[in-house]
């Protein structure tokens, strides 16, 4: 079966605060990666969009991950570009590429918080790059105005009532919502959570996807989200991105990724490098 590749026509909700929704955050084309000689991105392109939520697929070792880290400069690609919020990274070193790619923000499947410190201190952790070293990594040096930010942005994860408590307390879910809020503390545009709701239970999964899809649709964040769960993608993803050995094979709205195409995607002799 041939997969075909469908442009999405989603019009993003418009927020009030920021009416960006549908506008161009991040760029990637002609990605390409090899690992000892093995191709692992073979040609990768896609956009996201603001105030969209999309679900990267696909089986074990299609280049998801890579994907990902490529963009945020985790893992370099041998041949492609990425244009984040209109600016090309390639023509960028130093401290520009790291202020430019400072928009960006990923969320981990194992959650990277500091668990001895507070959920507030780790929120706050995400905005001390804006800081120029006027902040410091004790939280008794965090200005109010940090606190505070980092505060509305537990907040918006429903996490206010737990900001004073050890990170390595919460709940696997709670640390994962402590991670998006920390991402909001940074002030990125666009998120990419690469297998955020993996080590959750359904119900903590549920809540976390429906959170990430919330930011898409009122802070008009772009948001990518690597997913082994079709079904959730279905439920709240915008649109869905499915990776084969390396290549997008599909590339269209959630309504649109059939039983067909999610068996394509996971048949085992297909995804099989
Ligand atoms: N650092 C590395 N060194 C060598 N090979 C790697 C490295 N990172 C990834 N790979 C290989 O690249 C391919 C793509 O890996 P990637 O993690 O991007 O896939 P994925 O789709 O995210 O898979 P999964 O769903 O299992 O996490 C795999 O074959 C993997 O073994």
């Amino acid at each position: 079966m041939t997969l075909i590749q469908l442009p999405s026509t989603r019009t993003a909700p418009r927020s009030q605060e920021a009416p960006v929704a549908g506008t161009p955050a991040l760029t990637v084309s002609g990605l390409s990666k090899s690992y000892s000689g093995r191709t692992v991105l073979d040609g990768v392109g896609f956009s996201l969009a603001r105030g969209e939520l999309v679900a990267f697929l696909g089986a074990n070792g299609s280049g998801k991950s890579t994907t990902l880290k490529c963009v945020m400069g985790l893992s370099t690609p041998e041949a492609g570009s990425i244009n984040l919020l209109g600016t090309d990274l390639s023509t960028l070193g130093g401290q520009a590429l790291v202020a430019a790619r400072s928009k960006a923000a990923m969320v981990f499947q194992k959650i990277h918080l500091v668990p001895r410190r507070t959920a507030l201190e780790n929120v706050c952790a995400g905005g001390l790059s804006r800081l120029n070293g006027a902040g410091s990594l004790s939280p008794l040096f965090f200005p109010q105005s940090l606190k505070e930010e980092a505060m509305a942005a537990l907040d918006r994860v429903g996490l206010a009532d737990r900001a004073h408590e050890r990170a390595g307390r919460l709940s696997g879910g709670q640390q994962q919502r402590v991670a998006v809020a920390r991402a909001l503390c940074q002030r990125a545009s666009v998120l990419l959570a690469d297998e955020p709701v993996s080590a959750l239970d359904p119900h903590a999964a549920e809540q976390v996807m429906a959170l990430l899809a919330e930011l898409a649709h009122t802070e008009n964040l772009a948001v990518a989200a690597v997913l082994h769960q079709p079904d959730l993608a279905l439920r709240h993803a915008d649109r869905a991105i499915g990776l084969l050995r390396g290549r997008i094979v599909f590339d269209g709205e959630i309504a649109t990724m059939t039983h067909a195409v999610q068996n394509e995607l996971y048949s085992p002799d297909r995804a099989a490098a």
